[in-house]
């Protein structure tokens, strides 16, 4: 695969250096925390109140499109209360044990972060109800009509779970969180304040016209912001000239990323709704077969960002691009490549 094919979204692709550049950049306290103004003082006030109680802080859910910061804030709230911090994540969690094995093993004041917690298996968030509610959880021991169940004392912990689908989490879970933040996008002043300080810790320099240029690319995600700077980075290294706003736009041009920062599969879903189907409505699985993607990456990580920048909208119908879609991709509004699957005839259930 050549480097211009490489999809700049996909965290499976980083390499090491990119994920230990990921790990150095993440800011340690909620102080050094960048935007989310309204989430990092609720966090606040939180773990403060927590603290001068000296108990745990409540379990607290972070909700949000991917790479916004909910591992980084999940090691905070270890971090601010000098606690242990303990990472997991849901599609680790298949059996009902292995959360028992987790849980019992937790020091007191330990930070417990579950990663994707939706995909946790069920068995294992009903054992999640009441370790949350009264740290404690019942223990089967052997089989059939002898099987017995031991109840276990936990020692005090606080859940941080963490979901780009808030939505598929069942109400009793949700409920037992003290507190759920909605992690929205970045704007690009504060993504510039992201850049500024990983081009610092780069030792790349860099002026405001480039990192302006870069944060208006990133889909407002601090993840995408920085590796598109070490994309710079890497151009300036080879043609050399410094991270000059031609360079940024010449390296984000070679990997694809459009003035408005789609990248390729953004632009594959807005291409197949424009010209497949006439602007929609088109439903979510319909979307999802035609580009070859999953229908849950489709819709938590492309479409918030599309709905956000007001390129498409959500009907009871499907999904509709806007006048906006139809100019950025230069298109007549209606047209439509003679796909014989009109919008208007996709079944409800579909959506
Ligand atoms: N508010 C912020 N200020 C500075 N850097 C940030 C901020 N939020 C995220 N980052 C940076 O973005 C990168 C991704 O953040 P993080 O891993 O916390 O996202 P995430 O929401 O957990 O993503 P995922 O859901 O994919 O696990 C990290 O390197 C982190 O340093």
């Amino acid at each position: 695969m050549s480097d211009a094919d490489l999809d700049l979204t996909d965290p499976v692709l980083q390499n090491e250096a990119e994920l230990a550049f990921e790990g150095a950049l993440r800011p340690k306290s909620l102080q050094e925390f960048v935007g989310q103004t309204r989430v990092r003082g609720q966090l606040q006030l939180l773990l403060t109140a927590a603290a001068l109680q000296q108990r745990t802080p409540d379990h607290i859910l972070l909700a949000g499109p991917p790479g916004l910061g909910k591992t980084t804030l999940a090691m905070i709230v270890a971090h601010e209360g000098g606690r242990p911090l303990r990472m997991s994540s849901g599609p680790a969690i298949q059996h009902a044990g292995d959360l028992a094995a987790i849980l019992s093993s937790l020091v007191p004041g330990e930070v417990l972060f579950i990663d994707e917690i939706h995909r946790m298996a069920r068995s294992a968030e009903e054992m999640l109800y009441l370790a949350m509610e009264d740290f404690r959880i019942d223990i089967m021991v052997g089989k059939g009509a002898g099987a017995t169940s031991v109840p276990l004392d936990l020692a005090p912990f606080t859940l941080v779970g963490a979901t780009t689908r808030a939505g598929l989490l069942p109400n009793p879970l949700r409920d037992r969180f003290g507190f759920t933040a909605h992690l929205e996008f970045y704007d690009e002043s504060e993504l510039e304040q992201v850049l500024a300080r990983a081009a610092t810790m780069l030792g790349l320099p860099i002026d405001g016209e480039a990192l302006a240029e870069i944060a208006g690319r990133c889909r407002g995600t601090p993840r995408i912001a920085n590796r598109l700077l070490r994309r710079v980075r890497d151009y300036a290294l080879v043609h050399g000239g410094g991270a000059s706003v031609d360079a940024v736009r010449a390296a984000l041009d070679l990997y694809d990323v459009d003035a408005l920062g789609l990248d390729r599969l953004d632009r594959a879903v807005m291409e197949t709704i424009l010209t497949r189907f006439g602007g929609g409505p088109v439903g979510l699985n319909t979307l999802a077969v035609s580009v070859g993607e999953e229908a849950e990456t489709i819709e938590a990580v492309v479409e918030p960002f599309l709905v956000r920048i007001g390129l498409v909208t959500r009907t009871p119908r499907g999904r509709v691009a806007t006048p906006a879609a139809w100019r950025h991709f230069g298109l007549v509004e209606g047209a439509r490549d003679g796909s014989a699957h009109g919008g208007a005839t996709l079944p409800i259930d579909d959506l």
